[in-house]
């Protein structure tokens, strides 16, 4: 798919679903992108597929699937936003076929989980969960037994990256002892230690997972995982909801060998607020249950949307992909006086000279040029006088293995 763009700002169409700040709003208008449409919600498959299509960067957070179908509607993208930290929604190897990167905001909202997950360690330990739905059912129940400190306990984080190495800092304040698993050997901070899952398991009190939705993690909890762990051990997923196997879980709390759990994420959420939660952990009442919050939070929230709407905006005004997640990373200066052509190209040998060939026909005057590759594409950023920067788009368009390419003023 080719695709010649050059569109003035205010022509080019913002489409943020899922409610997405305020903040980023502000970030659009103030850089002169004024046609916004803004929607509290994930759309359905078919309507996602009629506003996608004539949209040119899209905002989403967890909900929305951009797969192959929604994105083979959106034949003018430019550019996607996942306004969390997971991208796991997009389909990150279509999105890189068609030349669209795709931006994240990897820790404005760890902050967010990590206190979740700390109070949630407090609350499980003390059996408030349990207590708390007595009181309401009009019940009492003023026991000290199998209520402890968190002081003095060990807290398993599985997945030590942004957030579960947030967590170990805030649990190692409050006196706790910390190990970690990971697949990839971590700077443990603190008096944290690094373990294997065998020793996490048979040692913690707490278990708290951070692992981001890959196909390793695919119910990478299970029955047998569940057994590893010690008698009356709490668990904590704030990760995705396929991490664990929900039914090895409603399992393991039904013959007590949990005490609690808390739970933010699901195989299956509500599509929106009106929609039911079904669940076999709604039967438990030592189990915390959560919507999905973990990084809703005002200053999470605030933060994602400014950050995530100016990567939007300095790739599509000035080319710059630095902290694309699926694509090759160029961080440009500002071009005043130049014009910048922008080519995404399937990596082959010699497209570049095509690229450079193309330009000379044209009659451009090459001031600078960038390259990044990956595996799989290239992208060359050139800047070049405007008079013939219509012209060098035109000839570009035609260089063969072309994906998308764009001049920018
Ligand atoms: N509940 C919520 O609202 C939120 C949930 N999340 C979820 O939390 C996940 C983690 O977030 P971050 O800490 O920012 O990600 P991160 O990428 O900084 O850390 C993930 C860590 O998990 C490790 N890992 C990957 N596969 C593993 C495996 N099979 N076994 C053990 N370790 C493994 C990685 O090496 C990395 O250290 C996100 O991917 C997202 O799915 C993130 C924010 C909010
Ligand atoms: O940041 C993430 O990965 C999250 O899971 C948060 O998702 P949300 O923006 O709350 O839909």
């Amino acid at each position: 798919m080719t695709q010649a763009l050059s569109l003035p700002r205010d022509r080019i169409k913002v489409l943020l679903l899922e409610g997405i700040h305020q903040s980023a709003v502000d970030v659009f208008t103030a850089a002169g992108y004024t046609r916004i449409e803004r929607y509290d919600k994930a759309l359905p498959p078919a309507e996602l597929a009629h506003k996608i299509a004539d949209a040119h960067l899209v905002g989403i957070r967890s909900r929305s699937q951009l797969d192959e179908a929604a994105l083979s509607a959106a034949q003018k993208l430019i550019a996607v936003g996942c306004f969390c930290i997971g991208t796991n929604q997009v389909d990150l190897a279509a999105a890189k076929r068609r030349g669209v990167p795709v931006f994240n905001a990897p820790f404005s909202n760890t902050r967010s989980v990590a206190e979740l997950v700390i109070a949630e360690t407090i609350l499980l330990m003390r059996n408030i969960p349990a207590k708390n739905t007595l009181l309401h059912r009009g019940g009492w129940d003023k026991s000290a037994a199998d209520s402890f400190e968190v002081r003095g306990k060990t807290l398993g984080i599985i997945g030590y990256g942004n957030i579960g190495t947030q967590v170990g800092v805030l649990a190692e304040a409050l006196g706790m002892q910390v190990l970690f698993c990971d697949i990839e050997n971590k700077l443990p901070l603190g008096n944290a230690r690094q373990v294997a899952f065998a020793e996490l398991c048979a040692r913690a009190d707490t278990i708290t997972l951070h692992v981001p939705q890959t196909a390793q993690t695919q119910g990478m909890i299970g029955a047998g995982e569940l057994a590893m762990m010690k008698d009356g051990v709490r668990l904590i997923n704030a990760s995705r909801g396929n991490v664990i196997d929900i039914g090895a879980l409603a399992d393991a709390l039904e013959r007590g060998k949990l005490s609690g759990a808390a739970v933010d994420v699901f195989p299956h959420e509500p599509e929106h607020n009106a929609e039911p939660f079904v669940s076999a952990l709604t039967a438990f009442d030592n189990v915390i249950l959560t919507p999905h919050i973990g990084g809703s939070t005002q200053e999470a929230q605030a933060n994602i949307g400014h950050e995530v709407a100016a990567k939007l905006v300095r790739y599509s005004d000035n080319g710059s992909t630095l902290s694309a997640v699926n694509f090759p990373e160029v961080s440009l200066p500002a071009h005043a006086g130049k014009c910048r052509l922008l080519h995404i190209h399937r990596n082959r040998p010699g497209v570049l000279a095509h690229v450079n060939e193309a330009l000379a026909k044209a009659g451009a005057n090459i001031a600078a040029q960038y390259l990044q590759t990956d595996a799989d594409i290239g992208y060359v950023v050139v800047e070049t006088d405007s008079a013939a920067s219509q012209d060098a788009l035109a000839a570009l368009a035609q260089v063969e293995g072309t994906l998308r390419c764009r001049v920018l003023y």
